[in-house]
């Protein structure tokens, strides 16, 4: 069907010349940028602009022109998301469809326009409605081809992996297989229409974390990742066995925005903040990898974005990453480093190839063969009942088709062709204004829920309430088609959907279990649940049907009491006669599987109980392990703050130096100057009188005034220029003042508290060079006295062999002396440390006295840099004086 939507799918227009995309030749990311407009407070405040688009691929410093970074596109204030859309959404769209991965992103500071890029609002619809739009466009200007819609989203919170679409589905696990990452146990939901997508959107908007910032009343505070998972392949009228199936995932992805360190922040608000920024340090991290031809690793473990941005990073598909940035010059660094961002993130090169899949794999391939098969019942049943088979054969048969069929993919294969489209949806917009919830998904919402039924009404006219609006749009197309005696009817039911021909229709909640990318285990009581809740709503539309029936019935019979019965009511009254039986069994059997399914889900639940504490552990494990990390991330972070103040510091001292020199050589220019306008006025006035002798009269008085007054004046600007740029460097040089100053009454307290420990060092040491010296006495009179017994001669030799005669009689007496020997020794030990203690008192005299001497420096800085400030004022006030007086 041709419709004015129609487009072909195209490479971007800065393509150049269109490369076949079965080549899968190189590309690189498509890279843009886009300028939101100064915000009403901006004005208010006198924002000026910083950065500005330079025609339609530069963006340029105000400041410095030649501060300038190139892009594919780079868009200003006044672009709609529609154009850009087209321009750099619509080419990977269109590849997705064809079987080619895709991935767009908003990437940017805190209220830089990421959500109003990706969602939008009503009257600007963002890149994900618009591409929602566009898919379902292209599906129904494909009528050759049969597809087959999923959508899962999801929000990355603190680093933790929420299930938006199921409120129970929190902190999810990434895992690896061959074909990459995926989330386990995401709910994954197959969509009917555009608008059946966006209150999937609108849905999951409700669970995203939103908070409000200094910048951004309504600032998100988790990444969101909203998946389409098509697959395609030709019709199953058509189909061969061993053709593949195209399919692809087209992630659209809302950044939370990076926050500047300047922001004050606390509690909660500083941990979003601290998460975000990591995960956002990563992926800048990944992005300067992926183009350094020399980096052998890519960090893509270290956050959860960048693992699950890890396939399409890599190259595996088309990427469009949006920039957004603020103009105002009070975002200036924050815009340069996204731009700086931007430009490294162009470099990476990727090779978009189509996926193509086996049978074995395909979905799409399995519901097609479920279709094929179902429908070869149904014409059988059919032919029962024209062939006369007897009528309870031919209802055990639907029956039994409605019990083993039920618990599979309950599929339907829509033979409608035209569905509302997006814009009539969106053609009359509510007046409500939004509060609490971003973008035009909740407006959607609103709309769905305060505006009486809508196409996404049930049938039944019931209206999806905001959370279980799922069953009720999914359910009545199965129900309808095991129920419905006629494909007239199940049509009609299609057409309550608008669901497109070749839109395959898939029972909710109930794919196969062995062809679902899904692993089950934490969601089997949710599952069973959401399986009971099925069958109590088949269970009340049966009872609908049966009182239907029923009045029908009673019509018919109050019809034929009016007058002849004839053979039409009579046959009419048959007919619905077994139409009730037929819903009474069923009915009957609906209540056994319910009852079953019940008890079965308190087997399992019991199961789990048991399960439940052993689960836990590995739990903990994980999150321990996932705080340890992010533990680990801070410190890095605040490493590479230190590191920044440092180098920082060091700069601002070879700025001072610098200064210094500036200062004292402006300070002699200036002494020059003035002397050489004194020379000049001098000569003037030399020349004067020497021209009166010469000529023998004298020069206008005027004359030579004005032209004394004219050099004097040239010289004064001269010399106010100067003086003002030295007043400036005197200002600069002031703050350094200032914080040396603090410095300096830093070291001085350092001083302080050397100089008191070396006090009490000090009378340590005099009180041990006191005991030293007492002992060095007792030491001298201990050898005095040895010496004494040796310089005695004979007497003493006499008195050593009386000793010794004697000796074990006076042993008393020679223990005085090794006991004084002993204490001699302990006298050495002693004065061996007391020297110890020496050094280091010298050392910290030494260090004293450097420490004095610093401070001393610093005195004299600062008493120079005074000096200078005082010579500077004089100076200029003598030379102003001087020069008029
Ligand atoms: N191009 C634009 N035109 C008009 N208004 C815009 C544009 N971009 C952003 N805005 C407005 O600026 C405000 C902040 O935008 P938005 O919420 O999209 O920022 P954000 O980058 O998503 O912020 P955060 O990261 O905090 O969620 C909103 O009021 C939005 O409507």
């Amino acid at each position: 069907m041709a419709s004015r939507h129609r487009r072909a799918f195209p490479l971007p227009p800065w393509a150049g010349k269109a490369a076949p995309e079965a080549e899968a030749a190189k590309e690189s990311i498509t890279v843009t940028v886009r300028f939101r407009p100064l915000s009403p407070r901006e004005v208010r405040q006198g924002e000026q602009i910083a950065w500005y688009a330079d025609g339609e691929t530069i963006a340029r410093s105000e400041q410095n022109s030649n501060n300038a970074y190139a892009y594919d596109q780079v868009f200003g204030p006044t672009t709609t998301t529609h154009h850009i859309y087209d321009v750099v959404a619509h080419y990977v769209v269109s590849g997705a469809m064809k079987g080619i991965n895709g991935t767009i992103f908003a990437y940017g500071v805190t209220s830089s326009g990421k959500t109003h890029t990706m969602h939008g609002d009503q009257r600007s619809p963002g890149v994900i409605p618009l591409a929602v739009k566009d898919i379902f466009n292209i599906i129904q200007e494909t009528p050759n081809r049969e597809f087959l819609l999923r959508v899962s989203y999801l929000e990355i919170y603190n680093e933790v992996v929420n299930d938006l679409l199921n409120p129970a589905g929190q902190n999810l696990q990434i895992r690896e297989d061959f074909q990459g990452t995926f989330v386990e146990g995401i709910k994954e939901e197959v969509v009917l229409s555009p608008v059946h997508a966006l209150s999937l959107i609108a849905v999951g908007e409700e669970h995203r974390h939103v908070g409000s910032t200094n910048f951004n009343l309504l600032s998100s505070r988790s990444h969101t990742i909203f998946t389409l998972t098509i697959e395609s392949s030709s019709p199953c009228a058509q189909s061969n066995e061993g053709e593949a199936v195209t399919f692809s995932q087209l992630n659209l992805i809302d950044l939370a925005g990076s926050e500047s360190s300047r922001v004050e922040t606390t509690g909660v608000h500083r941990k979003e903040g601290s998460y975000i920024n990591k995960s956002l340090l990563t992926l800048g991290t990944v992005i300067s990898k992926l183009t350094d031809e020399k980096a052998t690793h890519i960090p893509f473990r270290d956050s959860k974005l960048t693992r699950l941005l890890k396939s399409s990073l890599s190259g595996q598909g088309r990427v469009s990453l949006i920039c957004t940035v603020t103009p105002t010059s009070s975002n200036y660094e924050e815009t340069h480093n996204t731009l700086k961002f931007a430009h490294r993130a162009k470099h990476i090169e990727i090779q978009a190839t189509q996926n193509k899949i086996m049978d074995a794999r395909s979905l799409i391939k399995k519901y097609q063969n479920e279709i094929r098969r179902l429908k070869e019942e149904l014409e059988q049943l059919r032919r029962n009942i024209l062939t006369g088979t007897p009528l309870e054969d031919t209802m055990q048969k639907k029956h039994h088709l409605l019990e083993t069929k039920g618990d599979f993919g309950l599929i339907a294969l829509s033979v409608l062709h035209g569905f509302v489209g997006f814009g009539e949806t969106f053609k009359n917009p509510p007046k409500e204004k939004m509060r609490t919830s971003k973008g035009l998904l909740n407006w959607l919402k609103l709309r769905k829920c305060d505006s009486g039924p809508t196409n996404l009404t049930s049938s039944h006219g019931e209206k999806p309430s905001s959370t279980k609006s799922l069953p009720a749009l999914s359910t009545p197309l199965w129900i309808a088609f095991f129920n419905v005696p006629s494909e007239q009817r199940m049509s009609d039911y299609m057409l309550a959907e608008n669901v497109p021909a070749n839109l395959l229709c898939v029972g909710h909640g109930e794919f196969p279990s062995d062809s679902l990318p899904v692993h089950e285990t934490p969601l089997v009581s949710t599952k069973t649940s959401d399986h009971v809740d099925i069958l109590r709503e088949q269970f009340n539309i049966l009872s609908g049907e049966v009182a239907l029936h029923q009045s029908v019935l009673k019509c018919l019979s109050e019809e034929a009491g009016k007058g002849a019965m004839n053979e039409q009511i009579e046959m009419e009254m048959k007919v619905v006669n077994d139409e009730i039986k037929l819903n009474k069994q069923q009915i009957v059997s609906l209540e056994r599987r319910i009852s079953h399914s019940m008890s079965d889900s308190q087997g399992k639940h019991d199961n789990l109980e048991l399960a439940l504490p052993y689960i836990d552990i590995p739990e903990q494990l994980n999150e321990k392990a996932f705080k340890l990390e992010v533990k680990m991330a801070d410190n890095k972070i605040m490493k590479d703050q230190l590191e920044q103040k440092a180098r920082k510091c060091q700069e601002f001292q070879e700025a001072i130096t610098d200064l210094k020199g500036k200062f004292s050589q402006a300070l002699e220019d200036n002494v020059l100057l003035s002397e050489r306008i004194i020379f000049q006025h001098n000569t003037d006035i030399v020349h004067e009188a020497g021209s009166q002798a010469h000529k023998g009269k004298p020069l206008p008085r005027d004359v030579s005034d004005e032209f004394l007054k004219k050099a004097l004046q040239a010289e004064i600007d001269e010399l106010k220029q100067s003086v003002s740029e030295l007043s400036e460097a005197k200002a600069q040089l002031d703050s350094r003042n200032q914080k040396l100053l603090e410095e300096s009454t830093y070291a001085k307290g350092l001083v302080l508290v050397t100089g008191v420990e070396l006090k009490s060092l000090s009378i340590k040491v005099s009180k041990l060079m006191k005991q030293n010296e007492r002992l060095a006495s007792q030491l001298a009179s201990g050898r005095n006295s040895t010496q004494r017994r040796v310089s005695h001669g004979p007497r003493g030799a006499r008195r050593e062999s009386h000793i010794k005669r004697y000796e074990p009689a006076n042993r008393g007496d020679m223990n005085p002396c090794s006991g004084r020997e002993q204490a001699l020794e302990a006298m050495l030990m002693e004065k061996d440390q007391r020297q110890e203690l020496h050094t280091k008192i010298e050392e910290s005299k030494q260090k004293e006295a450097f420490l004095e001497r610093e401070l001393a420096n610093m005195w004299a800085v600062l008493a120079n840099l005074k000096k200078a400030r005082g010579m500077d004022q004089e100076d200029f006030d003598a030379k102003y004086n001087g020069s008029w007086a």
